[in-house]
């Protein structure tokens, strides 16, 4: 039986680099972009004598990009041979496969037999990503059609993937794969991770959504998903980041902040003859200090994504401009940041007291949203009359100057660290859209650069930002929040959207 799990992508709303320190937060935003992972037998039958085998075969297929992989995994050391591929490595699946695998040795230490016999059927994996983690605007400008999001739902599900050229390099360097800053690798290897737990018998991600439904606290299952996704993207990515993306692929939309480093300790100096199960029982047994409260949009609240077109920036590199600017000038920095934690600390109150307002005013919230909806934000003052509105206006008000701040200094932190974090093309595209009718607030995600840029709408708006967008040479991506985490899925993500395909066909 296949088993088909998925992950979110994600949208740092605020914390970029900040949120890499403790204990400053980050809001992030989980996304409907998912990414999914199927896990099957690669053969029906054991051959007898394979008990006696020492290896077993996992096969990896990842259409999008045109790879396929096959690799022997030693049963002894749980460790990936490859044995023929049509492109190069995947570390990040890798990883998610050997760790998973050791995690399973090291928890289930009662029902080995089960386990063997899984693994000797071997592991035949196939990766899916949204079409909204990867940019498509070169195929649908080449193919002559309107940058629009009916453009993009136009394209056919999980489409092949444009890799960048090579030659972009220096600190404006460019990703491997033309990328919407989404996440991708964190929702990969999430999804890949919870599919193996729950193929091998460690987790059981059945009841997911009836426990978050029900609010149940026991989330034991999820924990191990975190841990063992974490370990794994860090392991394959050569660095610590702050963990946000991982987090909400696994959790949701959330307020983070980041684990302590140390816990990944033993995984980052483990030496190669280190047996993969100790290193697993030692991040398992780690203090993971990360915290994470819940955190969603207001209602009639929308998170609108739109591609400016210039094909992602790299984060690491601005990350490492970032830390050298810190060393070299403590003072400035340390003031820059204290000013950006008030900002990103005063956007979450507001956004907080709004969902409060709307919680114990729902008529009165949603008649002045929308409202407000229709205007641009200068008028929303004068249509204010009568208290719950003016407690609302005073908030609205309060997230887009909060908004403003954090903009003006996470520019300041690119001009001293010599990167483009809120470049000038961004700038005049964010003020442009937050003048917008029924714009809250606009802003760069995560680290900034030329990824995606962001908007939050009050009520129908974002039609007309859409449309506005579009003139302006920017691409309303399709992406919107979801807050749901990891799940179970009960088919293959490409036979459900040939049905939904369908049934739309017949339902016009
Ligand atoms: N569908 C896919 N198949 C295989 N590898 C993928 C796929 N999607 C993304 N990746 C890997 O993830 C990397 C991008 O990850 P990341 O830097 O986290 O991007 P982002 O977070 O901005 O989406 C790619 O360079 C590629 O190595
Ligand atoms: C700088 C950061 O704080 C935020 C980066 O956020 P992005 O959303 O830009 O991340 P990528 O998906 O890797 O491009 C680094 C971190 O927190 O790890």
């Amino acid at each position: 039986m296949a088993v088909v799990a998925s992950a979110p992508g994600k949208v740092l709303m605020t914390g970029g680099y900040l949120v890499l320190e403790r204990p400053n937060a980050g809001i992030v935003l989980s996304t409907n972009a998912r990414f999914y992972a199927i896990v099957k037998p690669l053969y029906d039958e054991i051959k007898p004598e394979s008990w006696a085998w020492g290896w077993t075969d996992v096969k990896l297929t990842s259409s999008q990009m045109a790879r396929e992989t096959l690799y022997k995994l030693s049963l002894k050391h749980l460790k990936l041979q490859p044995v023929s591929s049509s492109g190069s490595r995947n570390p990040f699946v890798e990883h998610a496969v050997q760790y998973a695998v050791a995690a399973a040795h090291a928890i289930l230490d009662k029902d080995k037999d089960t386990l063997q016999r899984l693994l000797l059927q071997g592991l035949d994996i196939t990766i899916l990503g949204c079409n909204e983690f990867y940019s498509y605007r070169n195929q649908i400008e080449a193919r002559g059609l309107p940058l629009t999001p009916e453009s993009l739902a136009s394209l056919p599900p999980f489409a092949s993937i444009t890799f960048n050229a090579e030659e972009s390099t220096g600190q404006n360097r460019k990703p491997e794969v033309a990328k919407t800053g989404l996440g991708s690798s964190a929702a990969m290897t999430t999804a890949v991770v919870a599919a193996l737990l729950h193929y091998l018998g460690v987790v059981n991600l059945s009841s997911l959504d009836e426990d978050q439904l029900q609010g149940k606290k026991d989330v034991a299952d999820l924990d191990v998903v975190h841990v063992i996704a974490q370990t794994a993207h860090c392991i394959a990515q050569g660095k610590v980041g702050s963990g946000f993306d991982v987090s909400s692929a696994v959790y949701g939309s959330q307020h983070y902040i980041r684990f302590s480093p140390e816990v990944l300790s033993s995984a980052q100096n483990a030496g190669m003859a280190t047996p993969l199960t100790e290193v697993i029982d030692d991040v398992l047994k780690a203090k993971w200090d990360h915290e994470r409260t819940k955190f969603s949009l207001p209602p009639l609240m929308t998170l609108l994504l739109g591609e400016p077109g210039c094909g992602g920036s790299s984060t690491p590199s601005m990350v490492g401009a970032v830390k050298k600017w810190q060393r070299s000038d403590p003072q400035d920095s340390l003031e820059t940041w204290r000013r950006l934690s008030e900002g990103n600390s005063a956007l979450e109150v507001h956004l907080n007291t709004l969902s409060k307002l709307a919680e114990r005013h729902y008529n009165a919230y949603e008649c002045f949203i929308n409202a407000c909806s229709l205007l641009p934000a200068e008028k929303w003052l004068e249509r204010a009359n009568e208290p719950t509105q003016a407690e609302i206006v005073k908030e609205l008000l309060g997230a887009r100057d909060a908004m403003l701040q954090i903009r003006y200094q996470m520019r300041k932190m690119g001009e001293a660290a010599g990167i483009p974090i809120e470049p000038e093309s961004q700038s005049q595209l964010l003020d442009a859209t937050m003048n917008m009718e029924g714009v809250l607030l606009a802003g760069i995600p995560g680290a900034g650069g030329f990824d995606a840029v962001f908007a939050v709408t009050l009520g129908a708006s974002n039609k007309n930002v859409t449309q506005a967008w579009s003139s302006l040479n920017v691409l309303a991506m399709l992406v919107r929040e979801d807050p749901h985490g990891v799940s179970l899925e009960n088919n293959d993500p490409r036979a459900k959207e040939i049905t939904t395909a369908v049934s739309s066909i017949q339902l016009e």
